[in-house]
């Protein structure tokens, strides 16, 4: 019986091979930013209110124009079929069994439309700009015409970080795997490895556009017909050209501190970015979210939702859809207790009061 998100971890490290479960975990160089990420929560302090009848708690909110369940989704994450054999569509059906959103990676092992076809749920594509831009284009357009209802653009990729174990491991994505959403022609190739990179950098370094700026922002905004986020945001200068280039939202993600090494974890900037946009788009958050009280925490500083990365990829491999469904209610009823305990009826109750430094000690 799983208690809590870190259990679905401690059993894929018992039980997945290990150019996956590295691949999955590990984080830029020292990986100092995948620590931060969790620390940063803990350092922090709910401030519970009483006597705010709790008797009826609801986690329902909206993202962007869409009603969920709960404001914790899904964040994209690559290769989900190392993790299960389902993959991608295990996901994808969890996450609508569960009324919440999910980001597909563009480099995921199912295709966009078999990702539409096994599930009617709220979806959002994650879009890698190509040096080729019509092998972009048709990833948005792809997106579009299949019901995907957002673009989240990753910006904090112009190449890959780098990840010791997947060097180490010469890291390949297994041979009866593809990355589903390219032709055989552009069929991404992730194998074997140069000296001294994994295979994955090598791939990135070929087909990734590491010029990417804010006019390809544009460009992007020229094509899409729905809303398009960026996904990467950490300061107050960027949040505010993000505003300027008029999208519809951004993510305060720091990559699960896969790419720079010694950024800080995305919990330490949320607020930084949340008053710089100044309420013209809402802000989300991902990085290290384990618990309904960092949830609780994240939308006290000013995140509309938060998305899990790793603890999704564990709850697959452990059972697929049902396994992702299962961790999802964990956190889920974690966020609901915390809401209860701090007295929070609905999400629009949690403010910035509810939360403050851990070391508050009252002025005397
Ligand atoms: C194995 C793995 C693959 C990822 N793949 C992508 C990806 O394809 N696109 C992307 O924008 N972010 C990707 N990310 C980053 C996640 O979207 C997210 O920012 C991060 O995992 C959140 O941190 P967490 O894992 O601590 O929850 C990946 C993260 C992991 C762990
Ligand atoms: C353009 C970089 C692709 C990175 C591959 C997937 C990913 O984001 C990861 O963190 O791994």
């Amino acid at each position: 019986m799983f208690a809590c998100l870190d259990d679905f971890e401690r059993h894929a490290e018992r039980t997945l091979d290990r150019n996956a479960l590295d691949y999955y975990r590990s984080g830029a160089q020292d990986m100092v930013t995948v620590r931060e990420n969790r620390r940063a929560f803990d350092r922090l302090c709910i401030r519970p209110r009483v006597l705010r009848d709790v008797s009826s708690v609801s986690t329902v909110t909206r993202l962007l124009d869409h009603s969920v369940a709960s404001p914790i989704c899904i964040a994209p994450t690559a290769m989900q079929r190392m993790a299960h054999p389902e993959g991608e569509l295990a996901t994808a059906r969890a996450a609508e069994r569960r009324a919440t959103c999910m980001v597909l990676s563009s480099w995921s092992t199912a295709s966009i439309e078999d990702v539409a076809h096994a599930s009617a749920g709220l979806k959002w594509l994650q879009l890698y700009v190509y040096k080729d831009r019509e092998t972009t284009r048709r990833l948005i357009e792809r997106a579009q015409d299949s019901g995907f209802a957002a673009i989240a653009l990753t910006v904090d990729t112009p190449e890959l970080g780098r990840r010791l174990p997947d060097i180490r491991n010469r890291f390949r994505l297994p041979p009866h795997l593809t990355m589903a959403n390219f032709s055989s022609a552009d069929k991404a190739q992730v194998g074997g490895s140069e000296e001294g990179n994994s295979g994955l950098a090598a791939y990135v370094a070929s087909q990734i556009d590491p010029s990417l700026s804010w006019a390809d922002v544009a460009w992007v905004k020229s094509i899409a017909r729905v809303p398009v986020l960026l996904k990467g945001i950490l300061t107050a200068e960027d949040a505010r050209l993000a505003v300027q280039a008029g999208v519809d939202g951004v993510i305060v993600s720091n990559h699960g501190g896969r790419q720079i090494d010694s950024v800080p974890s995305t919990i330490a900037v949320l607020e930084e970015v949340f008053c710089a946009v100044n309420g013209a788009i809402p802000v989300f958050l991902d990085g290290g979210v384990r618990r309904g009280t960092d949830v609780f925490k994240a939308l006290a500083l000013g995140a509309r939702a938060v998305f899990l990365g790793r603890p999704v990829l564990w709850a697959l491999h452990y059972k697929g859809e049902d396994g992702v469904t299962e961790m999802l209610d964990l956190i889920n009823e974690e966020l609901r207790l915390a809401m209860a305990l701090a007295g929070c009826a609905s999400i629009a109750d949690i403010t910035r009061q509810h939360v403050g430094p851990l070391a508050h000690l009252p002025r005397l």
